[in-house]
């Protein structure tokens, strides 16, 4: 019984809440990512680290099929999303997005209000049952972006008035207010300073208690901050994955060790 128990915990703790199976990206001629195998656990940082133009953000961008909104791009392979294809015909992209938000590297707020860019996203996927609800969803995800206390007075205030940190955090309470289970970010921090820097990198780790993060970062400081994942891209395959810890002390792959010790970059 005790064994049995045992088994369902540990069954339970690998949970792989995304599966990439032999994904393949061209950019017309170009074959921008190869093969890529992984799984991305659930309540996990992972963070995508490799040299520039090694394929971090194509990937990213094939979680929650943003590469068909490029023309040249041409995506092939599996990945599901809690078992289910996400290129099944049957998945709507827009709600798939809605379930694996997105923030990007530069704050892009909408131009309306601090309320309205958060509301934006229930109100168009239905989420809310009148004003009460929807003001009540853009409280909770300005307070779970670490954000409410600074804006809480001024909710009719453009987004875009904010400082660049609190439009990242704008950003980010904009990609939970739809209660995605995976929240993917592309380079988050790097418009910010340093102390914007730490509010995202704090947020990042209270975040995980709920949804599954990926991060692409360029500073191997902040994937050993964030992350207990790491997967190294170069030329566009992933060369190795796995414990944050042991990627960045004990590296298996010759090239990820070159990359972490800044040999290759
Ligand atoms: N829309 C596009 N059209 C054509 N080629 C592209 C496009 N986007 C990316 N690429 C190419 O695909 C390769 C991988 O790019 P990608 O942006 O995924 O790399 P990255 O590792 O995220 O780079 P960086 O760290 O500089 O952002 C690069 O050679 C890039 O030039």
């Amino acid at each position: 019984m005790n064994d049995m128990r045992l088994v369902e915990r540990d069954v339970e703790q690998v949970t792989g809440k995304i599966e990439a199976r032999g994904v393949q990206v061209h950019y017309g001629e170009k074959h921008a990512l190869k093969d890529v195998d992984v799984t991305i656990l659930d309540r996990t940082v992972t963070a995508f680290i490799g040299p520039s133009g090694c394929g971090k953000s194509t990937f990213l961008r094939c979680l929650n099929r943003m590469n068909d909104t490029v023309a040249s791009a041409r995506v092939e392979g599996r990945i599901t999303l809690d078992g289910q294809d996400i290129h099944d015909p049957r998945i709507d992209p827009v709600q798939l997005r809605a379930k694996v938000g997105m923030v990007f590297q530069k704050p892009n707020p909408f131009p309306k209000s601090i309320h309205d860019n958060v509301a934006y996203g229930p109100r168009i996927h239905g989420l809310a049952r009148g004003k009460a609800e929807l003001d009540a969803i853009v409280e909770t995800s300005l307070r779970k972006a670490a954000l409410w206390d600074e804006v809480k007075d001024r909710l009719d205030a453009p987004g875009t008035g904010l400082s660049g940190g609190q439009q990242q955090r704008l950003c980010i309470a904009r990609a939970i207010a739809t209660s995605p289970e995976v929240l993917l970010m592309d380079e988050p921090c790097s418009a910010l300073d340093p102390i914007a820097t730490a509010q995202v990198e704090e947020l990042i780790d209270e975040l995980r208690a709920q949804f599954s993060v990926v991060i692409v970062t360029h500073s191997m400081q902040q994937a050993a901050r964030v992350s207990q994942k790491t997967a190294f891209f170069h030329l566009g395959s992933l060369v190795e994955y796995g414990e944050t810890g042991q990627i960045f002390t004990n590296p298996r792959d010759p090239r990820t060790e070159a990359y972490i010790t800044g040999r290759i970059g």
